[in-house]
């Protein structure tokens, strides 16, 4: 079977109530969207339509009021909360706006730490850190701490941590909101650099056009709903 084109992860006509009553806020309205592997997918629209909820669903980190998520053919809410745990851990990998890294550990610390985490046998926890650390470029920083870095290294870094153990899918909020744009497009072509490597899939949040004519994808969402795809 030709993997490229195989869809990794689908949403289908997923939804998603905030509170009851009269204060409900329907987050997301019937939201169904596709990511292929090897495909970059951006999700765009305006503060409060419906990106990060539609981001943390697909992520298994918020269970939809209805609708399904796909994830490598197994509906992600019908698992148990401990076996969606587990293929979060193995296979899905999110990166925030807002680095979240350690700070008091190097960069390599908090790569390895990540591997920790995804319960990756210590013996092959170097290798993945040093290699995710040369492919975003920062072997030679390896070992400096987060206040030694600048945005765009912290944002590298962040990005190692989440590539390290290999995962199928990335989730990434707002992924270069915090870099200008020559910073923001030297991540994007990390992002594609690793799809043609690994043939992951990406599906990201953007508020800057610049990025949309990398994306393979595009889905707008306005006030909860998707209005255009191309
Ligand atoms: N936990 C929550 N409780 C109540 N309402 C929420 C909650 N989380 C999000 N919302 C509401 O759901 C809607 C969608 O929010 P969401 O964060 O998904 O938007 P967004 O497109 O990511 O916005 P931004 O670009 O500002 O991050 C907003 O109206 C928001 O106020």
């Amino acid at each position: 079977m030709d993997t490229e084109n195989a869809p990794i992860l689908i949403s289908e006509q997923v939804s998603r109530d905030y509170g009851s009553g009269k204060n409900i806020v329907r987050a997301l309205r019937d939201a169904s969207i596709k990511v292929d592997q090897g495909q970059l997918v951006i999700l765009r629209g305006r503060s409060g339509s419906g990106k990060t909820t539609l981001l943390n669903i697909l992520a298994g980190l918020d269970q939809p009021t209805s609708g399904k998520v796909i994830f490598n053919h197994k509906d992600l809410y019908a698992l148990s909360s401990e076996q969606r745990d587990e293929f979060r851990q193995k296979d899905i990998s999110i990166i925030f706006q807002s680095h979240a890294l350690i700070p008091f550990m190097s960069a390599y610390e908090n790569v390895e730490f990540g591997l920790r985490i995804a319960k990756i046998p210590v013996q092959e926890r170097r290798k993945y850190a040093e290699e995710a650390l040369t492919f975003v470029g920062l072997k030679e920083r390896m070992h400096h701490r987060p206040d030694e870095m600048s945005g765009g290294e912290q944002q590298r870094t962040s990005i190692a941590r989440a590539i390290a153990c290999k995962p199928k899918v990335i989730l990434a909020d707002e992924p270069t909101a915090e870099l200008d744009t020559k910073m923001g497009l030297q991540i994007m072509k990390l992002f594609k650099d690793l799809i043609e490597k690994e043939q992951v899939g990406i599906i990201m949040t953007s508020h800057d056009p610049a990025m949309l004519d990398i994306a393979d994808q595009v889905y707008t969402l306005e006030d909860g709903e998707i209005i255009e795809a191309v």
